[in-house]
């Protein structure tokens, strides 16, 4: 519960003081003490805690065993104090005299970056000494110190990060199965709600280019049953390019599917699929501000799942996959950035909409919304993996969902299939 809570922080504390110290919460509003550490922690030892930002705890040096005292001036036990920041990876290190030296990615960052500035600035100093006169050449060698060494920090965070990825993307493939399959697990605790035009929304992760919501009763019942209506005699086996201009069922993706044109013409009667479209680009607005039009865009897609039992060995389901890009490229006019997939009927057993690789599991909610988007409007960077999602195998039951996929840098003259060189048919518009 603590490490999922937004303002939950795990803290380590290494007692390098050579003393044996204890450790309590202060509690704020009464100031009582709360003994955290039992056993005490030896000199030499850590110890990690879970805490929350902003909560302070008081170290206690403990009197020796054998003397029965402490080492303060006079035997007296010195005290001091901490308080959990917001920062990750925070460190409190108890030293000599139990004062407690904080450190966290931040104040590791500052450190570096000063470590790197005093051994451009000391290569300055040398040579202003040997030639007073050089100004401009040593402005230009120590700009040129910092750089690389600014470089080289960045690259060896890049490395780390890279390697960190693909040991997440390595244990998230490997329990994609194991978690679709296990009907216990509930819908991911959000990080923050929202209200949107009277709905509650769960902001489930909000990074600058990948963002995943759960929007409640976004599609009314008779919405649904206007686009269920409407696919039904068109419904079709799902489809994906075959690569040389046709279309080809899909082991990947098993379902069955129909593509639902918008009449924008009768939206001013109050037509039902027109005013549900409406909505969807109305959402996409509010969140990425981009200024998304519904000229040229794809049609809504309604998309059926049948469960045949749990002995149904290809069962129907999405595999993983990314509806754009999801590689962190530069966005691609005219490409897909956004989708919302709309929970018109859920499934008894299976069916949830999983996002591994940010562990984001979705139990569909009848009538609610997942709402995602895979580009950062600032720097128009794609996400890098993080809204990758799989449609989990639908076992009992049907699953009837309705799904826009929403695209940048389309209109009327420039529409989403003319992006496409092949000429691909709607149904097969999904990227795999
Ligand atoms: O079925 C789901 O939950 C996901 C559907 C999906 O991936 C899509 O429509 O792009
Ligand atoms: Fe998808």
């Amino acid at each position: 519960q603590q490490s999922t809570h937004p303002s939950g922080r795990s803290i380590n504390i290494l007692n390098e003081s050579g003393r044996r110290v204890e450790i309590h919460w202060m509690n704020p509003d009464d100031g009582s003490l709360v003994l955290q550490t039992k056993p005490d922690i030896l000199a030499g030892a850590s110890q990690s805690l879970s805490s929350y930002i902003g909560h302070t705890f008081e170290v206690r040096e403990l009197p020796a065993k054998k003397s029965g005292v402490c080492a303060g001036d006079g035997d007296v036990c010195r005290v001091d104090h901490f308080t959990v920041s917001a920062n990750q990876d925070q460190i409190f290190i108890i030293g000599e005299g139990i004062v407690v030296e904080h450190t966290d990615s931040k104040t590791i960052a500052t450190k570096s970056a000063s470590a790197l500035l005093d051994t451009c600035k000391s290569n300055a100093k040398k040579q202003l000494a040997a030639d007073p006169d050089s100004a401009t050449t040593i402005l230009e060698s120590l700009s040129a110190c910092v750089q690389k060494g600014v470089a080289d920090e960045i690259e060896k965070a890049n490395e780390e990060i890279a390697f960190q990825a693909e040991v997440r993307r390595n244990m998230a493939a490997l329990v994609e199965n194991y978690t679709c399959a296990d009907e216990t697990l509930n819908t991911t605790e959000s990080k923050r709600t929202e209200t949107w035009e009277n709905r509650k929304v769960h902001v489930m992760i909000d990074r600058p280019a990948s963002k995943i919501h759960v929007i409640d009763d976004f599609v009314t019942e008779e919405e649904c049953k206007a686009v269920a209506d409407t696919a039904e005699p068109i419904l079709h086996d799902a489809t994906v390019a075959d690569g040389s201009g046709g279309s080809k069922l899909s082991e990947s993706r098993k379902a069955k599917q129909a593509g639902i044109k918008v009449h924008w013409d009768k939206e001013a009667d109050g037509d039902l699929i027109a005013r549900l479209s409406r909505r969807v680009y109305d959402y996409v607005n509010h969140v990425l501000a981009l200024d998304i039009k519904e000229d040229g865009q794809e049609d809504l897609m309604s998309i059926q799942y049948f469960g045949r039992g749990p002995d149904d060995d290809k069962p129907d389901r999405y595999m993983p996959h990314c509806d754009g890009d999801c590689t962190g490229l530069d966005f691609k006019s005219g490409s897909r950035m956004a989708t919302i997939v709309m929970y018109c009927d859920v499934p008894e057993v299976g069916g949830a909409t999983r996002f591994r690789n940010s562990n984001v599991h979705i139990k569909p909610k009848q009538h609610a919304a997942t709402f995602f988007s895979y580009i950062d409007p600032v720097t128009m960077k794609m996400d890098s993996g993080f809204t990758e999602h799989s449609g989990c195998p639908v076992v009992e039951g049907t699953k009837r969902i309705v799904t826009q996929w929403v695209r940048l840098g389309v209109d009327k003259e420039n529409p989403w299939n003319s992006f496409n060189t092949l000429g691909v048919k709607y149904s097969d518009a999904e990227n795999q």
